[in-house]
């Protein structure tokens, strides 16, 4: 089932495009990677998906309904960042038991389990909390509701290492025991790659590619070896990325493709990691190209 269907979907912000033509399809029971360089678009789009922001053209789908203003989508959704916002007069304690009333698959035994573990002050005011509580009970409080679409917005961001991690098992298992739709923007894709069974890359407000992580992994090759070797086989390819090594050796990204064998370069696997960096740079050779 189609959870999430953006046809060139367009977001302006005071004439500036922020969304400039999202098209893409979501398939229900996935978890889903939303990554793209600082401002992408990655925040705009989710905010247009959690129905907060509505779209200037194109059409934007979630569950089959226009998501702005709609009670069947944000019942159904819920996108955690460091925007949550409750009534200021609410402790943790009132929120989470404020919860079920408008989310019906709220559970009660986890988000308490979860509070516990993560030792949070129930008498607590959420908006005194420090960035990383904020960030921990905000994760609790997205996992519960086990909304059909979850969406995550940078959710690591103030947490520490340990609780970095832990968040990352939760929602693993998580999803194992009760499988949704998670979308989750990041700028840590090497260390939630273990999660992710797709990749959704965007820049400059545009889908630059939407596959299954296995194939971002296969979708560069490097070489490396003597310049002129290196120069040669990549005159007529899409250089995705380009270093000169040292006086005499050059390393070159390149699509993959089959045949590239020639004695003296060695072919090297590239990281999804590095992929999404390289398609989305706007310098072949990177920093390096500054200081040339
Ligand atoms: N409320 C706003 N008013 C004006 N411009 C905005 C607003 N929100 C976002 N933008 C602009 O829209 C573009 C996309 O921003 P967005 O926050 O969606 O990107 P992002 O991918 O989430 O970035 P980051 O990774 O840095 O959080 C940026 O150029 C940003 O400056």
């Amino acid at each position: 089932m189609v959870v999430i269907d953006c046809q060139n979907l367009q977001k302006k912000y005071k004439g500036m495009a922020a969304l400039n033509g999202i098209t893409f399809q979501l398939e229900d029971h996935k978890i889903t990677g939303l990554i793209g360089r600082n401002g992408a678009g990655k925040t705009t789009l989710l905010k247009i998906l959690a129905g907060f922001i509505r779209e200037n053209s194109g059409e934007v789908r979630v569950f089959s309904n226009k998501p702005f203003n709609n009670l069947r989508v944000s019942a159904n959704s819920i996108l955690v960042d460091d925007q949550m916002s409750f009534p200021d007069s609410l402790t943790l304690a009132d929120i989470l038991e404020a919860a079920p009333s408008f989310y019906k698959r709220w559970d009660a035994g986890l988000a308490a389990s979860l509070f516990d573990y993560f030792r949070l002050n129930p008498k607590q005011l959420h908006f005194k909390l420090s960035k990383g509580a904020k960030a921990t009970f905000n994760m609790i409080f997205g996992l519960a509701t086990r909304c059909e679409l979850t969406m995550f917005d940078e959710p690591t961001n103030g947490m520490d290492e340990a609780v970095r991690s832990d968040f990352y098992r939760a929602l693993l298992k998580e999803y194992i025991a009760y499988p949704r739709s998670i979308l989750i923007s990041s700028h840590h894709l090497a260390e939630m790659e273990h999660l992710l069974e797709d990749i959704l890359l965007i820049h400059k407000g545009k889908v630059v590619l939407h596959q299954s992580l296995e194939e971002v992994k296969e979708y560069a090759v490097a070489l490396q070896g003597q310049t002129d070797i290196v120069e040669k086989l990549t005159a007529e390819k899409d250089v995705l990325h380009i270093k000169q090594l040292d006086s005499h050796r050059k390393y070159a990204v390149i699509k993959k493709e089959d045949s590239l064998g020639v004695e003296g370069v060695t072919i090297q696997t590239v990281s999804a990691t590095d992929v999404c960096m390289f398609m989305t740079s706007e310098r072949k050779g990177g920093i390096d190209d500054v200081f040339k």
